[in-house]
């Protein structure tokens, strides 16, 4: 698998990324926004910047940076090493992801037709998971999010009144119709902004407001390797994939 992904047609529309990095990250526990710790000496938002230029469609990254942290995020993609066909800005963010993300599509200039919102918290995407989402965008879906099976079986519960109580379970919805969905999430851009318009309401994913707005989500191939970094055992994950990704490379 290359880790540049080929160039798109000439016609294809222009695509953007914008990555919610402003995020605390209170489950990883006490240290720097989630997004500036550092897996293999190279801080997490950049894996995901990489990540995400890696593709020869992509050729603008917007960042949302923690609201206080955008001056030292600017620093950090100048002093590491970034692909030339890709631009880069930086913007503050804010006290949610959704929040975040709308700072990061106002920033977007008008030529750009497809977004893709990728996590910072997912550094080790694939360019291959990347470029399936654009493909399915440009082939005309309005919405897609890369998705995995489940391993564990899921229950609906009664959630507990104090944390360590038993919660009565209420059902357990067939699995094999369940996934794990995961970012980068690709989508028509005038969509995406129209929901995050129009849908107040809390949400964890940009492609649940687009289902609120009415418009079809698609799920394609996700990647276990764009898995979410939230608590310390995915910190020892990345660490190790990492390794080992080096290791295959030989540096
Ligand atoms: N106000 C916020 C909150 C989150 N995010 C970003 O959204 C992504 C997914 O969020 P999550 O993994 O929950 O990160 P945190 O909010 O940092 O984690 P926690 O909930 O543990 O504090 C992360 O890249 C995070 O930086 C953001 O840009 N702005
Ligand atoms: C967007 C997301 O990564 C899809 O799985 C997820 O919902 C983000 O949740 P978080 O609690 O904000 O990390």
């Amino acid at each position: 698998m290359s880790d540049v992904s080929p160039p798109p047609p000439a016609e294809a529309a222009r695509t953007a990324v914008v990555i919610p990095a402003a995020g605390r990250g209170v489950r990883l526990g006490p240290g720097a926004p989630k997004a500036l710790r550092t897996l293999g000496g190279v801080p997490m938002l950049i894996h995901a910047v990489r990540a995400m230029a890696a593709s020869r469609a992509v050729s603008l990254v917007v960042v949302v940076a923690p609201p206080d942290g955008a001056a030292e995020v600017k620093s950090l993609l100048d002093t590491h090493a970034l692909p030339e066909r890709t631009d880069f800005v930086v913007v503050p963010g804010g006290e949610t992801r959704q929040e975040s993300v709308r700072l990061g599509l106002e920033a977007l200039p008008p030529e750009y037709g497809i977004v893709l919102v990728h996590d910072a918290a997912r550094p080790l995407v694939p360019v291959d998971t990347v470029d399936t989402v654009i493909e399915a965008v440009r082939e005309g879906a309005v919405a897609a999010v890369p998705a995995l099976p489940l391993a564990d079986t899921v229950k609906e519960v009664e959630p507990a009144a104090a944390p360590g109580e038993p919660e009565p379970v209420l059902a357990t919805p067939e699995r094999a119709r369940l996934r794990a969905v995961q970012t980068p999430q690709g989508f028509a851009r005038a969509t995406l902004v129209r929901a995050h318009e129009q849908i107040t309401g809390a949400v964890t994913d940009d492609a649940g407001m687009v289902e609120q707005l009415g418009e079809p989500v698609v799920a394609v191939a996700g990647h276990e390797e764009a898995f979410k970094v939230t608590r310390p055992l995915d910190l020892v994950l990345a660490e190790a994939v990492l390794a080992r990704r080096r290791l295959n490379d030989g540096f």
